[in-house]
């Protein structure tokens, strides 16, 4: 890129998150990423340089190793002429969803990161000019905590995101609750994948976004601008997937066109299309854990039909859904058990604060970084070099709790196809697709007390205010199948 002929014309507002801002190019299939931070709490061109280059080598030497190579997108750091940057912010200002303008978007440095752009980036070169679909997924935290550190039994029955929902309509963060739960996204059954996109598509939250040659045509850009009407979904996205018609337009085309979405979204995000060097690292079975949430909608239809067995048929290894539940379960002994071994940290830093740089608490995070991350042993032998892997370890699956998925569609036609692309078949059409993923930034060492308080917030509202009015409909629902049962045995 020439960066002395940068024209803040050629960009516009693309999205952004908590911590930064991406803006797309009109014509070329990339995006620059700004960092953000609150108004008068700049950092200084060196600190940000110094971010940068830390995300940057994180996603190459640690985030590349255990997703692998083909889906994680480092990027490069770029220095802007300060002018454009500045002329840039104030065109993209009025864009810029209300709720995330309490921080700015970094003008001072200069420094920001190129990346492709994952909405425009054709699967294969061959096909250009072809329209794409890209769909992204947030899916966030897909196991149920297996540790003994845990001190209360509803964390081992509901899942972090199901009990969150609660909280979160009663701070106004949405109006509704969703019906989405990562663990059925992330069991590898078809029926509870299927079950999981659709309550994706019925409440997106910030969870799902579908972009169409590059623009947002479904999501929420906060919980005030969102557009998630189906029948204009099914509008876009008919000549994708029926691309010789035949079908007429009405309640009927529109779920049709929705089931094909949904299978498309769960061949993708079940095909392995990468290796990592990561890759047969076990972080725990997953037969450990709780395959299902109790909160689930999915689950708790079962319990009412007279079913108590959710089907877990488990991911294929090599997929991105896989890898990206394994990093997660880094966080092996919850944030319960982690938060005493941070405590340990702390103090040991604050006894020794030169080591800071030496534990690598702050990077640079490099080759070794990643093989201390390998010692997956759970033996305290009350040392600081424990509590440190264990510390290091969690940020990485909470990094991987908050990544986001980017599946990238475009139609094929037969005898394009080769052994090399991967496709997905629907009924009358037929895509390569690639699949990447996103948000990768190592999340802070100092966010743990944080992740602790909020932690028992959940926890503590959901068993207030949720659950304490929900167990008696549940276990007369668990009576009455008990009594069916025997029944059928005994009699
Ligand atoms: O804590 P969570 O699970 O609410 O996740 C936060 C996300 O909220 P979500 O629940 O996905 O709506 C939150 O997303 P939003 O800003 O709410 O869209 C951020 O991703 C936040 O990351 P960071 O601390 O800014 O790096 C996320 O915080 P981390 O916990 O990942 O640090
Ligand atoms: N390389 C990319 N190509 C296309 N779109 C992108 C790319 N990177 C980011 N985006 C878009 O910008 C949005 C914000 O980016 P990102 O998730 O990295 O922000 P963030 O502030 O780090 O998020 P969070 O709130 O989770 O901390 C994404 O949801 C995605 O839609």
């Amino acid at each position: 890129m020439e960066v002395e002929k940068m024209d803040e014309n050629e960009w516009k507002y693309h999205g952004e998150g908590n911590q930064s801002l991406v803006v797309s190019h009109c014509q070329r299939c990339v995006v620059l990423r700004f960092l953000k931070s609150p108004p008068n709490q700049n950092k200084t061109p060196e600190e940000i340089l110094h971010h940068l280059q830390n995300i940057v080598d994180f996603g190459k030497h640690v985030m590349k190793q255990f997703f692998g190579e083909n889906y994680v997108h480092h990027g490069e750091i770029i220095q802007l002429p300060l002018d454009f940057v500045r002329q840039l912010c104030l065109k993209i200002q009025p864009e810029r969803p209300e709720c995330r303008c309490d921080k700015d978007m970094d003008t001072l440095s200069g420094y920001a990161m190129c990346l492709p752009n994952l909405t425009r980036l054709q699967p294969f070169r061959f096909s250009e000019h072809r329209p794409i679909l890209c769909i992204e997924i947030k899916p966030k935290c897909g196991f149920i905590p297996f540790s003994s550190h845990v001190s209360q039994e509803i964390k081992h029955k509901v899942c972090r995101y199901c009990m969150h929902q609660h909280l979160k309509v009663a701070n106004g963060k949405w109006k509704r609750p969703s019906k989405y739960c990562p663990l059925d996204l992330f069991s590898g059954n078809k029926q509870r994948m299927h079950f999981a996109l659709k309550s994706l598509l019925q409440e997106a939250q910030n969870n799902l976004k579908i972009f169409k040659n590059g623009e947002l045509i479904y999501g929420c850009k906060d919980d005030q601008d969102c557009v998630c009407d189906w029948n204009e979904l099914a509008r876009h996205l008919k000549p994708f997937f029926f691309p010789c018609n035949g079908l007429a337009s009405g309640p009927q085309c529109t779920r049709t066109v929705v089931k094909e979405l949904i299978h498309v979204i769960t061949m993708a995000l079940l095909s392995s299309t990468d290796s990592c060097r990561a890759g047969d690292m076990k972080t725990v079975p997953i037969s450990q854990g709780r395959s299902y949430c109790e909160a689930s909608a999915f689950n708790k239809e079962l319990i009412r039909n007279g079913k108590h067995k959710l089907e877990s048929s488990g991911l294929p290894r090599g997929c991105l859904l896989y890898k990206t539940l394994q990093a997660q379960m880094l966080d092996m002994l919850d944030i319960e058990g982690l938060y005493p071994l941070y405590s340990r940290v702390e103090q040991y830093l604050e006894e020794f604060p030169e080591e800071r740089s030496t534990l690598q608490i702050d990077g640079p995070y490099n080759e070794a970084f990643y093989e201390k991350l390998l010692d997956l042993s759970l033996e305290d032998d009350g040392t600081v070099a424990f509590a440190l892997t264990k510390v290091q370890q969690y940020r990485i699956a909470m990094t991987a709790k908050d990544c986001s998925i980017m599946i990238a569609l475009s139609p094929c036609l037969q005898d394009e196809c080769s052994e090399q692309r991967p496709v997905v078949l629907t009924s009358k059409s037929r895509f390569t697709f690639s699949v990447s993923v996103l948000d990768l930034d190592l999340k802070p060492y100092e966010s743990i007390p944080h992740q602790y308080k909020l932690d028992g917030e959940i926890v503590n509202y959901y068993l207030k205010n949720v659950q304490a009015k929900e167990d008696p409909v549940m276990s007369n629902l668990f009576k009455e199948n008990e009594d069916c049962t025997l029944v059928l045995h005994k009699v």
